[in-house]
């Protein structure tokens, strides 16, 4: 059960990812058991995850951010962003493990998509309208995980679960907020060659690599 003490405002060192950190994970965005947005009013994108314990021991469950981007190639039409060659990258916040308030007998990885972090947060004030894109099932999804918040919990209730996710959000977006992260998302010209190849390879699908 969730300890009952207040939370940090941010996660990890402030100077940027600290080892195992960065860590790159890909996939397609699959179907999970549809409760992030029914449930919880909050979706969360589903990659496969089999070969998680052997790819990747140090991914303890729990919940992690970092940023995203999805393969503009095959965004399906009509979501808003038009259909074009350049992916964009966006704050997440992501849950690994199986979901000990639901008793999922087989491991997830869920990723919520966070709007820019120019916009301002939605999960800034109680009970508010999470991050919602128009859907995109069965398309690429490049994740750079950059930190690691807290260990996944059963929850008293529904409403404290949700609570809990919103304070992630908030948590991973001060994170990702500070320099040494933000360059991950936007070129600041202070990124070291590694922090560079990290933020082009987010962007790389199958080959096709964009400008960024
Ligand atoms: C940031 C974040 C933190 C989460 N933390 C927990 C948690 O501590 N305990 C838990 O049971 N589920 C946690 N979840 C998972 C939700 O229960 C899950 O997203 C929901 O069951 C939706 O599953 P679905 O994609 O299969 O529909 C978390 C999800 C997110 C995005
Ligand atoms: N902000 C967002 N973050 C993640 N997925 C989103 C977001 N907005 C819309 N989606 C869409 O919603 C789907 C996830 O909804 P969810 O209710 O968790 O269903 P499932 O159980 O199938 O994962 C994603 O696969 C994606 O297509
Ligand atoms: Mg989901």
């Amino acid at each position: 059960m969730r300890p009952d003490k207040p939370r940090d405002p941010v996660a990890g060192p402030d100077a940027g990812p600290e080892s195992p950190y960065p860590v790159r994970l890909s996939g397609p965005v699959i179907k999970g058991f549809g409760r992030g947005s029914k449930d919880l009013g909050i979706p969360t994108a589903n990659i496969p995850a089999d070969d998680l314990s052997e790819q990747h021991p140090e991914l303890t469950s729990g919940v992690y951010y970092g940023v995203v981007a999805l393969d503009p190639q095959n965004l399906a039409q009509g979501n808003g962003a038009e259909k074009s060659s350049s992916a964009t990258l966006l704050p997440a916040v992501l849950s690994i493990g199986y979901n000990p308030f639901y008793k999922n007998t087989v491991r997830s990885v869920e990723i919520h998509i966070m709007p820019p972090l120019t916009q301002p947060s939605p999960t800034a004030v109680a009970h508010p309208k999470f991050n919602r894109l128009p859907d995109f099932y069965g398309t690429k999804l490049n994740l750079l995980i950059l930190g690691y918040i807290r260990p996944e919990f059963d929850y008293v209730s529904l409403d404290a679960l949700i609570e809990d996710i919103r304070i992630d959000c908030e948590v991973a977006r001060q994170s990702l907020l500070r320099d040494a992260y933000q360059r991950y998302i936007v070129d600041d010209g202070k990124a070291s060659a590694q922090v560079n190849e990290d933020r082009k390879w987010l962007v790389t699908f199958e080959g096709v690599s964009e400008n960024i």
